[in-house]
């Protein structure tokens, strides 16, 4: 299935009574790459939770293609093709990485195999490892396999790169990269390796207290040191 359009429309929304996103507006084209940045706490998590219908939301629209999500369970936005990979890496601890990845699916469990060790090579070497014997890179390779078996056309990445080693981060970006240039996926990205997510997305939103502070092209805030500094935290971009 190709990519899809994701558009949200004034969205606010929180925990129970505590208000966290602030009418946020913005789309992804499909088959486009957001990243969004932002410092620690300013709703990142928080937004893409909200995409997958995990908080809850007071007002706004949520939608993909030519579907209003805005009201959906989070099992309906996963079957209208919303993935979410979240940054706690869920996988079965006690499960082997091949039951990991054919858990819940009744059908086509081989070619969906297959198709994860062809996106991970290093996941059929660990393939009758237990999820809890698998490396911080491997856990994210896991999830990531998991999520897209689930043949998502808009996939939300929250941290992926979180506490691996560079090379790992690497092979991992490599592989976002590769799915979407492949055109079935549209892909939001946060992350706090800032370079990493800059090299990878055209596009970039940058939160400030539960709203979009800045938004604009990679190469637009790579030069715009005041807002760097300002929204993100850091002194310059290598
Ligand atoms: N389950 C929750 N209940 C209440 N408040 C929460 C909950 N989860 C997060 N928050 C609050 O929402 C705000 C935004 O947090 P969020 O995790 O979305 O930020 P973030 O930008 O993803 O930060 P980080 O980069 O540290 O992951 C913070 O003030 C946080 O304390």
């Amino acid at each position: 299935m190709p990519a899809s359009m994701l558009k949200v429309e004034n969205l606010s929304a929180g925990y129970g009574p505590t208000r966290i996103l602030e009418s946020i507006s913005f789309s992804v084209g499909a088959g486009r790459r957001l990243a969004v940045l932002g410092r620690n706490g300013m709703g990142k998590t928080t937004l893409f939770a909200t995409l997958a219908g995990q908080t809850r939301r007071y007002d706004g629209r949520i939608s993909i293609g030519d579907i209003d999500l805005s009201s959906t369970s989070s099992a309906a936005r996963a079957h209208a093709g919303l993935g979410y990979v979240p940054q706690t890496r869920d996988i079965f601890p006690s499960l082997s990485v091949e039951e990991n990845l054919t858990v819940g699916l009744k059908k086509r469990k081989k070619d969906a195999i297959e198709e994860a060790y062809a996106l991970f090579p290093r996941l059929k070497e660990r393939r009758r490892n237990l999820g809890s014997q698998l490396s911080g890179g491997e856990q994210q390779m896991l999830t990531t396999a998991r999520t897209i078996l689930g043949r998502p056309t808009v996939l939300l990445l929250d941290e992926p790169l979180e506490g691996l080693a560079p090379v790992i981060c690497e092979e991992l970006m490599v592989v976002f990269s590769e799915l979407a240039a492949s055109g079935d996926m549209t892909i939001l990205l946060v992350e706090q390796r800032i370079q990493s997510a800059l090299d990878f997305a055209d596009e970039v939103i940058v939160l400030e207290r539960g709203r979009i502070a800045w938004n604009g092209t990679p190469s637009a805030l790579s030069q715009d040191h005041k807002v760097v500094e300002r929204l993100l935290g850091v002194g310059g971009l290598h």
